[in-house]
C-alpha cells in the first residue's frame, strides 16, 4: 500500500452527457449516492491540478515514459463516457481519491435471540451521515461516515450509494475497490454475495455490479473477465477451480500492480452465466457455522473483475497525435495506436473478525480464525499507518495487504462498507470496526487513469492485418503465378503468332519482293515499249520528215507545175501567135480569095469551076466554121483543162493543210506521247521510289521486328499493338501499291488504246497520205502525159514554123476579121465537114491548081484550128497530126 500523504494523480471525471442513461436512483437513494459519491471523489477534483512529477516529465504536458501516458485530465479532451453519471458529484468533492466509508447497520436477525437482553449499542442517523455508538447509557460517541445505512436500507441503495460510483469509474478506467469490512455474522456477505435467487431485491453488490457492467460495455468491443478466489487461511485458492491453491501473487515492481496470474479468469458474457460462476464459488468458499454466524465465512472472498474497453479514436485521439508526433520526431512513419483501458475491480467480502471466545471455533475453526484475525489485523495496521501517513506502510504482513495493495494507498478508487451489529454485546467488535472505517476514510488514494496503448491489440490486429496481407500476399504470389503462367501461354501465343506474323511477313515481303520484280520487269517492259514507241515516234518524225520533203518537192512541184504554167501559158501565147499567123494566114486566104475573085472577074467564062469553087468555096467556109467550132471547143476544153488544173492546185493546197494538220496531229501526238511517256516515266519513278522506300521500311520493320523480339515479356502487349500496328501499315502501304499498281496498269492499258487508236490514226493517215500520192501521181502522170503532149506539138510546130507561124497568124486574122471571115472560117469548116478531110486531103493532089489552092486553104485553115486547141485535145486530133504533117511538108513542097 503506498502512502496516503502521496500526491493524487489527476483523475479524468467523464462527462455528464451520459449520466442520463444510468438507471436514475431513488430520490432518498440519489441524494445519498450523490453526497457519497461527491465525498468519494472529491480529493481527485481537488487534486486535478497536481500532477505528480514522476508521472510528468515533460514541461509542455507531453509525457514521455509510457507510464507518463496515462493522461492527466487537464490535457485530455474525451468525450463524454457512458459511465459519466458521476460527474456532478465531483464537481464538488473536494477530496477527490479518499476512501469513501459507509456504515451499515444490520437489523436483528434470530442469531441475535441470545443478544436481546443487550440493547442496541447503535443508533445511526442516516440523515446525518452520523452513527451514535452507545458505551453505556450515559456516554455515547458519535461518527461520522460518507454514508450510515440504516437497517432498512436496500440492497439497491447500497449498492448506488457504495459500488455504483465504483463501477463507474471501473468503467471509465478507474481501478476500483468495494470492500466489506465488519465482525462476523454482520452482512458482509448479505451486502456483497447476495445472489437474489429467489428476490430480485436482495441482490447484492457483486451481482448488480455485474448488472452494471455488463450493461454498460459491447461485448464486441470490450471485455469483462472474473477470477474469484479466496484467502483462505494465508493460501489464495481459485474458488471457480478450487484445485488451484496456494496461488501465488505477482506484483510488477515497475508498475505496483498486483496481480495473481495462476487464477482462473474467466470471460463473462452473460450474467446467468456470471451468476453460475458465483454459485460456484460460493460453493467453494469454505464457510463454517459458528456460534455467531451459521454460515460464517472462513476465508476472504476476492471477486476481480478486468475490464478492458477500447478507448473511442475521439477519445483517444490526443494519445494518438502524440504517438504520431512521436513517429515524426524519429522519423519514422506514425500510425494510430488503439487505446485501451483496463481497469480491476475488486469486490472484496472480507472474514469477519471474530472474537474465539465468542465464536466459540475450536480446533480448525480456531486456527481459521486466527488466520483471519491475522490478516484484518494486518490490514488494519496498514490501515492505521496509511492514516497517520506513516513512512511504512506494512503491506507485505499478509496476503490480504498485498492483494489490496492498489486498494488503500494505491490508484484504486476505494469504497468501504463496514457492517456492524446492532448488539451491545459486540460493543467492543462494533466499536473497532467504526474505527477502522474510521481511519480507513482517512485514506486518500493517487486514483489514476489506467488507460494505456493497447500494443496486444495493435499487435492483434497488425497480426490480423499481417495474416490478411500474409493471404493477400500469397493470394497475390497465387494470382501472379497464375497471371505468369498465363502470361507465359500468352507469350508463347505471341511469340508463335508472333512467329506466324513474322512468317506471312516474309511470306508478304517475298511476294512483294516478287511483285517488285514483277512490276520491275514490267517497268522495264514498259520501257521498252515506250522505247519502241520511241522508235515508232522517232519513224513518224522521219516519216514526217519524209513527208514534209514530199511537201517541199510538192512545192518545188508545184513551182515547176507554175513554170510549167507559164511555159504553157507561153504556148498558148506561141498558139496565139500561130493564131495570129493563122489570121495572117487567113488575110492571105483572102487576098487569095481576092485575087481569086480578080480572076474571077477575069476568068468569068469558067461558070462551072466557078460554080465548083463557090461550092468548094462554101465547103471550106463550112469546114473552117466547124473548125472554128472546133477551135472553140478546144479553147473550152482548155479553159476545163485549166479549172481542173485549178482544181488540182486547189487540191494540191488542201493536200498540204491536211499534211499541215497532220502534221500538227503528229506534234500534238508526239507532245501527248512525250507528256505521257514523261508522265509514266516519273510514275515508273515515284513507283521505283516507293518500291525502294517500301523496301527501306520493310527493312526497318525487320529491325523493328528484330529489336521487338528482343524486348521482355512485360511489353508483349506494346509489342503486338506495334506489331499489328506496323503490319497493319504495311498492309495499307501494300494496299495502296496494290491500288496504285491497278492504276498504273489501267492507265497503261487506257494509253496502249490511245496508242492502238494512234497507230489506227496513223494508219488511216497514212492510206489518206497513199491516196494523196497516189493521186499526185495521177496528177503527175497527167501533168507529164499534158508535158508530153505539149513536147510533141513543139515537136511539131518547128517543122513548120515559118509556114504554120504565117497561115496560123493569117487563120487568126482572118478569124479575128469578124462576121465575114468568120463566116469564111464556117464554110470552110463546113466544107470540111461535108466534103470530108479524106476528100479535101484527096483534093490536094488535084492538077487543077484552084482546086489544090482551096484544098490548101482548108487545111490550113483545119491546121490552125488545131495549133489554137488545148492539149487535153490533142489526143483526138493525134491521129490526124500524122497526114496533116505530111500535108504541110507537100504544101511547103509545093510553095
Ligand atoms: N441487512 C440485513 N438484513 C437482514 N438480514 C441480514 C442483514 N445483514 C445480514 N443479515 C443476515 O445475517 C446473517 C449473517 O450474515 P452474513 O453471513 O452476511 O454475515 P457475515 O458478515 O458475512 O458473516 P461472516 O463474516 O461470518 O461470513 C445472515 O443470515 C444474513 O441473512
Amino acid at each position: 500500500m503506498a502512502s496516503s500523504s502521496s500526491t493524487a494523480a489527476s483523475v479524468g471525471r467523464p462527462s455528464s452527457s451520459h449520466r442520463s442513461e444510468r438507471p436514475p436512483l431513488s430520490a432518498s437513494a440519489s441524494a445519498s449516492a450523490s453526497a457519497y459519491a461527491a465525498s468519494n471523489v472529491n480529493s481527485s477534483r481537488s487534486s486535478r491540478s497536481s500532477i505528480p512529477t514522476s508521472l510528468s516529465s515533460s514541461t509542455n504536458g507531453i509525457p514521455t515514459s509510457r507510464r507518463s501516458r496515462s493522461l492527466t485530465p487537464s490535457y485530455r479532451t474525451r468525450s463524454p463516457s457512458p459511465s459519466s453519471s458521476s460527474s456532478s458529484y465531483l464537481s464538488n468533492d473536494p477530496e477527490p481519491g479518499r476512501v469513501r466509508v459507509a456504515v451499515r447497520l444490520r437489523p436483528r436477525i434470530a442469531a441475535d435471540l441470545s443478544d436481546a437482553d443487550y440493547p442496541d449499542c447503535v443508533e445511526v442517523q442516516p440523515e446525518l451521515k452520523k452513527l451514535k455508538l452507545r458505551k453505556n447509557n450515559w456516554s455515547a460517541e458519535y461518527f461520522r461516515f460518507d454514508e450510515v445505512f440504516a437497517t432498512s436500507a436496500s440492497q439497491k441503495r447500497v449498492y448506488e450509494v457504495v459500488a455504483k460510483p465504483v463501477v463507474e469509474s471501473v468503467l471509465d478506467g478507474y481501478n476500483g475497490t468495494v470492500m466489506a469490512y465488519g465482525q462476523t455474522g454482520t452482512g458482509k456477505t448479505y451486502t456483497l454475495g447476495r445472489m437474489g435467487k429467489d428476490d430480485d431485491s436482495k441482490r447484492g453488490i457483486m451481482v448488480r455490479a455485474l448488472e452494471d457492467i455488463t450493461a454498460n460495455t459491447s461485448p464486441t468491443s470490450d471485455c469483462v473477465e472474473i477470477s474469484y478466489l479466496q484467502l483462505y487461511m494465508e493460501s489464495i485458492q481459485d474458488l471457480l477451480a478450487p484445485e488451484k491453491t496456494n496461488i501465488p501473487i505477482v506484483e510488477d515492481g515497475r508498475t505496483g500492480e498486483v496481480s495473481v496470474p495462476g487464477a482462473t479468469v474467466v470471460k463473462i458474457n452473460s450474467m446467468d452465466q456470471f451468476v453460475q460462476l458465483l454459485h460456484m464459488g460460493e460453493a467453494n468458499r469454505h464457510a463454517a457455522n459458528t456460534k455467531l454466524n451459521t454460515e460464517s465465512s472462513r476465508s476472504h472472498a476476492i471477486l476481480m473483475v478486468f475490464i478492458r474497453r477500447s478507448v473511442p479514436e475521439q477519445e483517444g485521439l490526443d494519445i494518438s497525435l502524440r504517438e504520431t508526433e512521436i513517429d515524426k520526431k524519429t522519423g519514422r512513419p506514425g500510425y494510430h495506436v488503439p487505446t485501451i483501458r483496463k481497469s480491476k475491480l475488486l469486490i472484496v467480502d472480507l472474514a469477519g473478525s471474530e472474537r474465539l471466545d465468542k465464536s466459540g471455533s475450536e480446533g480448525h475453526l480456531r486456527e481459521e480464525a486466527k488466520f483471519i484475525n491475522l490478516s484484518l489485523t494486518s490490514l488494519g495496521k496498514c490501515i492505521n499507518a496509511l492514516a497517520e501517513n506513516s513512512p511504512h506502510i506494512p503491506t507485505r504482513d499478509s496476503k490480504l495487504t498485498r492483494l489490496l495493495r492498489d486498494s488503500f494507498g494505491g490508484s484504486a478508487r476505494t469504497s468501504l462498507i463496514v457492517t456492524i451489529g446492532p448488539s451491545s454485546r459486540h460493543h467492543a467488535e462494533t466499536s473497532s470496526t467504526i474505527m477502522f472505517g474510521q481511519r480507513a476514510m482517512k485514506i486518500v488514494n493517487a486514483v489514476k487513469l489506467k488507460e494505456e496503448f493497447d500494443y496486444e491489440s495493435l499487435c492483434r490486429k497488425l497480426e490480423i492485418q499481417v495474416d490478411h496481407l500474409t493471404e493477400e500476399v500469397d493470394k497475390q504470389q497465387k494470382l501472379r503465378e497464375n497471371c505468369r503462367s498465363e502470361m507465359e501461354i500468352k507469350l508463347r501465343e505471341y511469340q508463335n503468332s508472333f512467329a506466324e506474323a513474322e512468317k506471312s511477313l516474309v511470306s508478304r515481303s517475298e511476294f512483294l519482293e516478287q511483285e517488285n520484280a514483277s512490276l520491275e520487269s514490267r517497268m522495264k517492259d514498259f520501257v521498252k515499249e515506250l522505247k519502241s514507241l520511241k522508235d515508232h515516234n522517232d519513224l513518224m518524225h522521219d516519216e514526217i520528215a519524209r513527208l514534209e520533203k514530199s511537201m517541199k518537192n510538192n512545192k518545188l512541184l508545184e513551182k515547176e507545175n507554175s513554170q510549167l504554167a507559164q511555159k504553157l501559158k507561153d504556148v498558148l501565147d506561141d498558139l496565139s501567135q500561130q493564131k495570129n499567123y493563122n489570121d495572117v494566114m487567113r488575110d492571105e486566104v483572102a487576098s487569095l480569095e481576092m485575087s481569086l475573085k480578080l480572076s474571077k472577074q477575069q476568068q468569068l467564062e469558067n461558070s462551072t469551076y466557078q460554080k465548083v469553087l463557090a461550092d468548094t468555096t462554101q465547103m471550106y467556109e463550112k469546114k473552117i466554121a466547124d473548125l472554128m467550132k472546133q477551135s472553140e471547143n478546144s479553147h473550152a476544153r482548155a479553159e476545163s483543162a485549166e479549172g481542173h488544173l485549178e482544181e488540182l492546185k486547189k487540191k494540191l493546197t488542201d493536200n498540204q493543210i491536211l499534211m499541215q494538220h497532220v502534221q500538227m496531229e503528229n506534234s500534238r501526238y508526239q507532245k501527248t506521247l512525250a507528256e505521257t511517256t514523261q508522265m509514266y516515266e516519273g510514275k515508273i519513278a515515284s513507283l521505283t521510289r516507293e518500291i525502294n522506300e517500301e523496301h527501306a521500311r520493310y527493312i526497318d520493320a525487320e529491325e523493328q521486328l528484330n529489336i521487338l523480339r528482343k524486348l521482355s515479356s512485360g511489353q508483349q502487349n506494346s509489342v503486338q499493338i506495334l506489331e499489328q500496328k506496323e503490319i497493319r501499315e504495311l498492309k495499307s502501304r501494300l494496299q495502296e501499291m496494290h491500288q496504285v499498281h491497278e492504276a498504273t496498269v489501267n492507265e497503261l492499258q487506257s494509253l496502249k488504246k490511245e496508242h492502238n487508236d494512234l497507230e489506227a490514226e496513223k494508219g488511216r493517215l497514212n492510206d489518206e497520205i497513199h491516196t494523196l500520192r497516189q493521186a499526185l501521181k495521177v496528177e503527175e502522170m497527167r501533168r507529164k502525159a499534158a508535158e508530153n503532149d505539149l513536147v510533141n506539138i513543139k515537136k511539131v510546130v518547128p517543122e513548120s514554123e515559118d509556114g504554120f507561124e504565117e497561115k496560123r497568124s493569117y487563120t487568126k486574122e482572118k478569124l479575128n476579121r469578124g462576121p465575114s471571115s468568120f463566116g469564111q472560117r464556117s464554110s470552110i469548116a463546113k466544107i470540111c465537114e461535108e466534103v470530108g478531110l479524106q476528100k479535101i486531103l484527096s483534093l490536094l493532089t488535084c492538077e487543077e491548081l484552084d482546086v489544090q489552092i482551096h484544098a490548101v486553104k482548108v487545111v490550113a485553115n483545119l491546121a490552125a484550128e488545131v495549133s489554137s486547141s488545148p492539149t487535153t485535145y490533142m489526143h483526138t486530133i493525134q491521129s490526124h497530126l500524122g497526114q496533116m504533117q505530111l500535108f504541110f511538108h507537100w504544101v511547103l513542097c509545093c510553095y
